[in-house]
């Protein structure tokens, strides 16, 4: 059986772009003589859809557009996701389900099995489960239809399963014979490692090949990665599709008798580790400015390492002629501030422009004076300098239609080691979840690695070398360094990964680690006292198992005694 995959990029509410797409691959699919061609999860909303799905029309719209689809699928069957109103007709529930188009018209409909309620997934906001999952029968071959999650429960795998059921073990006692996944499955380090073994155990305990088709794209903070692939029968990866980008993938899948399991298909080699987080971040800030309908990216240019970073993904992301740099000197800027800056500019071609910020710093300053003529100078005084930036920039992005792009990173967020509408200013954040650790780490591979993409267009090391060997500083006061405040970032990252990825106890990382308690004890107050700053930030890209943000939902007034259980 040809099977077609066809990895789209969706845009989330795009119901008629999307379905371009859609007929797109079918017409593509049909010229290789594919018999069925499979499109992620929820394709034509796109993923995740949100609250869209209670708008009142959106259901009728997406049935009317699935239906014109199938008129298109002759001498083709297409699995299309989509959400359909609830046959139970409990409330306003929907389901999360898959069309099975042929012969010009919808035939029948699978529907989602298992909803993935945790992290970044709110399904059952939304849907209801299928009862059980059901079969297609195709060219005398039964096609076990699942969607994303319902692959998610094998009890050999997960040190801790989620669900009593699971829908895959069902599809194989009903008699399929070929297991289909129709997914939306976002970017995280590691995560498709994880999901390859994943499915080749599911593949090998069955003995039936598994064909995947992922998402792909950047939609709000989610990356989907693509990495669609089909496994045979003896677990081994017979097809690959390509990452981070759309693709079209075509498959022969052996004949349910036949003895040959080897088939063909196209293996492209997925990229792993800092090569995937850095495409992964290039493809969500690219995906992020082309579906807001922006075209240019404008931010400032300290010198330091997280807005060269940033800067250097964002021409990546959109071209250098497109990405505006903007240095603000202060009279505590070092000389390297601009000079760094400069450096990174011209390297990467970019515009760049000087704002010294002197004059609105000393204007401030004395329109404050009488009021604070008693007071003690201090982080007030600080942050005046990172709000006069953050106007600057605010400014700028609203004369040429630039999206300002914040800097921070995921270590100085979590302990709030920024200025509230100051260096906070901005629209997306390209770093949010990327440790100060892995700022360095990223940074040196795109000056060192034979896969950067950057290095092979410049032929040259972006980052000016200055920028990656100084100590971290804000500049905000002389001789001012991140670690007169902070620990050093090998030891705030790891207190970080532990207490919010990991939901470890502060007493747990003071056992388990010769960290001072006393820093323990700080970071973890910081990082629980700080989430008033992280819910007024912008926005930005999740690729590690716990961001801030929508997937981890901590109250803001709030008294946990982190002391409570360490004995203080
Ligand atoms: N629970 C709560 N809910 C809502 N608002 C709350 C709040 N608690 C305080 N606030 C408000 O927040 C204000 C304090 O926050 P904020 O004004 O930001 O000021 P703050 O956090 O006190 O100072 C910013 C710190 O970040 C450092 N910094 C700044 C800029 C860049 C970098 C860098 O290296 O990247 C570092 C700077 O050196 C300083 O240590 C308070 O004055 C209060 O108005
Ligand atoms: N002198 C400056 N000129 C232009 N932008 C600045 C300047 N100082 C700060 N910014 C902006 O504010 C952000 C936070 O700056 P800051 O230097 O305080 O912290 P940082 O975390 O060390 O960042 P970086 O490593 O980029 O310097 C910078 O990334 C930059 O976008
Ligand atoms: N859309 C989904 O059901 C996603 C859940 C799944 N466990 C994943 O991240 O791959």
């Amino acid at each position: 059986m040809r099977i077609a995959i066809s990895q789209i990029n969706p845009t989330v509410g795009d119901l008629r772009g999307n379905t371009k797409l859609i007929l797109r691959d079918i017409s593509r699919a049909k010229d290789r003589n594919a018999q069925i061609i499979i499109f992620p999860e929820l394709a034509l909303i796109g993923y995740p859809p949100k609250d869209l799905l209670l708008k009142p029309r959106v259901i009728k719209q997406c049935a009317d557009l699935v239906e014109h689809i199938a008129q298109s699928c002759t001498g083709i069957t297409a699995f299309i996701g989509y959400p359909i109103a609830s046959p139970k007709g409990a409330g306003h529930l929907l389901q999360n389900a898959v069309a099975v188009c042929a012969d010009g018209q919808i035939q029948n409909h699978h529907v989602k099995t298992l909803l993935p309620n945790y992290d970044v997934f709110d399904e059952r906001r939304y849907f209801e489960p299928a009862d059980t999952p059901t079969l297609t029968t195709i060219d005398n071959q039964n096609l076990g239809i699942s969607i994303c999650e319902d692959l998610w429960n094998e009890h050999d795998v997960f040190e801790r399963p989620l669900y009593h059921l699971n829908p895959v073990d069902q599809l194989v006692d009903f008699g399929a014979d070929i297991l289909i996944n129709a997914a939306a499955s976002p970017y995280v380090l590691g995560k498709h490692e994880f999901r390859l073994n994943l499915m080749r155990h599911v593949a090998r305990k069955h003995h039936k090949p598994i064909v995947y088709c992922n998402q792909v794209g950047g939609n709000d903070e989610l990356v989907f990665d693509g990495n669609s692939c089909v496994i045979n029968a003896s677990g081994e990866i017979i097809a690959h599709a390509k990452d981070f980008e759309e693709d079209l993938l075509i498959a022969d899948l052996p004949d349910k008798n036949s003895e040959n399991d080897r088939l063909e298909g196209r293996i492209e080699q997925p990229k792993t580790g800092l090569n995937s987080v850095y495409h992964a971040l290039t493809l969500g800030l690219r995906d992020y400015v082309r579906k807001c309908g922006f075209t240019k990216i404008v931010l400032g240019l300290s010198g330091g390492i997280d807005s060269a970073l940033t800067c250097a993904i964002a021409v990546d992301a959109i071209g250098k002629e497109n990405v505006i740099g903007i240095g603000m000197p202060s009279r505590y800027s070092s000389d390297g501030s601009v000079s760094d800056a400069e450096i990174l500019a011209s390297n990467l071609g970019i515009d760049f422009h000087v704002i010294p910020i002197e004059q609105a710093h000393t204007a401030l300053e004395s329109m404050l004076t009488d009021l604070f003529k008693d007071t003690q100078q201090g982080v007030t005084e600080e942050n005046i300098q990172a709000r006069i930036r953050g106007n600057v920039m605010m400014s700028i992005s609203n004369k040429f239609g630039a999206l300002l792009v914040t800097t921070g990173n995921k270590s100085e967020m979590a302990v709030g080691y920024c200025t509230l509408y100051g260096d906070m200013c901005g629209g997306f954040s390209v770093l949010c979840d990327v440790p100060k650790t892995m700022v360095y780490d990223l940074s040196r591979w795109i000056n060192d690695s034979p896969d950067s993409p950057l290095l092979k267009q410049y032929n040259l090391p972006v980052i000016p070398v200055d920028t990656i060997t100084k100590p971290p500083s804000a500049e905000l006061r002389p001789d001012q360094k991140d670690q007169d405040s902070l620990p050093d970032y090998e030891i705030l990252d790891e207190i970080v990964e532990r207490y919010v990825e990991k939901e470890q106890s502060a007493a747990h990382i003071i056992d388990e680690t010769d960290f001072d308690k006393d820093i323990v004890l700080r970071m973890v107050r910081l990082i629980d006292l700080n989430e008033y700053k992280r819910r007024q930030a912008a926005p930005g890209l999740k690729i590690t198992g716990r961001a801030f943000g929508f997937g981890r939902r901590m109250p803001i007034a709030q008294r946990y005694d982190n002391r409570w259980s360490v004995g203080d």
